[in-house]
């Protein structure tokens, strides 16, 4: 499966070159992305009592006058609605002389029970709020349950930013080509229903011309190459060592939940790095997990020398302040370590929760840090909060999408960035994102963020390049938290991402 994701000026790009190659041309790609529709129409709706095709003035309008034309052809009953005006000779105007349907203005649509709409107002070029009109056959069609059909994007959803300037409740999106970020982007990807991409005749040897570095989060984009292997002769600190940070006696439980995850992830040995007067508490609830008392920066650079760990979390439950600074800055200190024969880096760091609060009145001590020609491989897992203490700026802004500011925060902190949310967007700092759309509500539980974190350091101790160890993490928690469902803890996760590794592997046989 193909998982770029095509800004609307990529698509736009797309389009241009496919129709510089031929056979098609712009009319040619508007009847296939037509017919799409229509066939999607007629198998998943033959009983509507009545079609009604919105229509507006660019090329999303001309694809539903190919559609409208097409289901009269095939005997449905359909009414056009058009607003705005079309540019004389376009291939949309070109499509509406083709379609010898009467054409109503928007404002006299009123849809009922037993009707399907199909949205053809606007797709890619979405500029300003859609109209009254617009929404108010929406909200017609919300209120009657008539479900729509929405093309390329429901109208009003930006493709590029996910954001809404009023907006369809589509029961299905057909997009053409790939998918667009705004499909999964929130709140857009709220409104798409389900998502068809339809084939209109543009080769991927096309989309390869366009140099992409956006994707959607799926396992085509790190199984293959970059997951980890375990070597027939392995030992347990060949698979990997990781080291998590706790906080002090009042708060280890976070600390625990990302070693749990470090383990099941497939890192071969994990030790609770803890203070003094937590070790009792941390022992007391260990035991396949090692336990080792680091109160200071020399029992670090101590057990550096001594352990050569392969990752670090930092930050779940460890406190804010000088101290975490001080630990965090500690480790970046510490060069990175490439095995050139393996083609895998040996160790890196996630930084969370308080490891990340902890910089906000001066990021710029571990952006500079981070930016040290021999630092090591950094993630950050910010929610939206730390994200905004630590890039208030990049958060402030309205302009930007998720995954623009996501981008942004990557190449400030010369740290792979994972934006979370419902809508995760991994981001490195040599411009390669993808959003990750297969998560569900029940991961929003206390710990949740821990248990990726962790998740995320197994997977770097086994040598994944930390954009892919990022991207797989994220795709793996969201798995098995959509998998457990309602009822779900983040005591839960470390075991529920079992099955998951388990499909992963049997799906890759050289990985078994
Ligand atoms: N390979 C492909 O990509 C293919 C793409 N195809 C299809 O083309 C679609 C993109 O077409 P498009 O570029 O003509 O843009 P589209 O969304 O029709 O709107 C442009 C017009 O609407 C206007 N306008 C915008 N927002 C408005 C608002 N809220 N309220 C009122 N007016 C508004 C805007 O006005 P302006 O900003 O110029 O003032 C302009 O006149 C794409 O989504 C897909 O369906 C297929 O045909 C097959 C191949
Ligand atoms: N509505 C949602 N849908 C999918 N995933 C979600 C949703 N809400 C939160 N998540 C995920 O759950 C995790 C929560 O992490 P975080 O906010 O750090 O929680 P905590 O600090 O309690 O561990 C993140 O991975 C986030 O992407
Ligand atoms: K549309």
């Amino acid at each position: 499966m193909r998982n770029e994701l095509l800004s609307p000026a990529e698509m736009a790009e797309a389009d241009r070159l496919a129709i510089a190659a031929g056979p098609l041309d712009g009319y040619g790609l508007m009847q296939r992305a037509g017919e799409a529709v229509a066939a999607m129409v007629l198998a998943r709706y033959p009983a509507a009592k009545k079609v009604h095709v919105l229509c507006g003035p660019g090329n999303n309008g001309g694809d539903g006058y190919v559609v409208a034309r097409l289901l009269a052809e095939a005997g449905v009953d359909v009414e056009l609605w058009a607003e705005g005006k079309q540019k004389p000779g376009s291939d949309a105007a070109l499509a509406s002389e083709a379609c010898n349907l009467p054409v109503n203005h928007i404002g006299h649509c009123y849809p009922e029970a037993g009707d399907v709409v199909v949205d053809a107002l606007y797709g890619a070029g979405l500029s300003k709020d859609i109209s009254q009109h617009a929404l108010a056959v929406s909200g017609v069609s919300s209120a009657e349950r008539v479900p729509v059909i929405s093309i390329d994007l429901p109208s009003g959803v930006s493709g590029e930013t996910g954001q809404m300037r009023g907006h369809f409740d589509a029961a299905v999106t057909v997009t053409f080509a790939r998918k667009k970020p705004g499909h999964l982007l929130m709140p857009g990807r709220r409104v798409c229903g389900e998502i068809i991409v339809a084939d209109i005749g543009i080769p991927d040897s096309i989309i390869d011309q366009l140099k992409i570095t956006t994707f959607e989060n799926t396992p085509d984009l790190w199984l293959r190459w970059y997951f980890p292997r375990t070597a027939i002769d392995a030992h347990k600190y060949k698979r990997g060592h990781v080291a998590v940070f706790s906080g002090g006696s009042s708060a280890t439980g976070a600390a625990r939940l990302s070693a749990l995850a470090a383990a099941r992830t497939g890192a071969g040995a994990v030790t609770v790095l803890s203070p003094g007067n937590a070790m009792q508490v941390n022992a007391a609830h260990l035991t396949s997990i090692m336990l080792r008392k680091a109160d200071t920066i020399e029992d670090i650079a101590e057990y550096l020398a001594e352990r050569q760990p392969s990752a670090f979390v930092l930050g779940p439950g460890f406190g804010i302040g000088e101290r975490a600074r001080a630990f965090a800055l500690r480790l970046l200190q510490q060069n990175r370590v490439y095995d050139y024969d393996r083609g895998i880096e040996l160790w890196g760091i996630v930084l969370d929760a308080d490891g990340l609060t902890s910089f906000r009145d001066n990021p710029d001590t571990l952006f500079e840090a981070s930016h040290r020609a021999l630092a090591p491989p950094l993630v950050f897992t910010p929610h939206e909060g730390e994200f905004a203490r630590l890039f208030p700026d990049i958060a402030r802004s309205k302009k930007q999408s998720k995954l623009a500011k996501a981008r942004a925060a990557a190449q400030r902190a010369n740290a792979v960035i994972v934006y979370k949310g419902a809508d995760t967007v991994i981001a490195a700092p040599d411009g390669h994102a993808a959003i990750n759309a297969n998560g569900a509500p029940w991961l929003a539980t206390a710990g949740s963020g821990d248990v990726l974190a962790g998740i995320i350091a197994g997977l770097l101790a086994q040598g994944m390049p930390p954009f892919k160890a990022a991207c797989a993490g994220v795709w793996i928690h969201a798995e098995a938290g959509r998998r457990f469902g309602p009822g779900m803890i983040a005591e839960d996760l470390p075991l529920a991402i079992v099955p998951v590794l388990h499909e992963l592997i049997e799906n890759q046989p050289d990985l078994r």
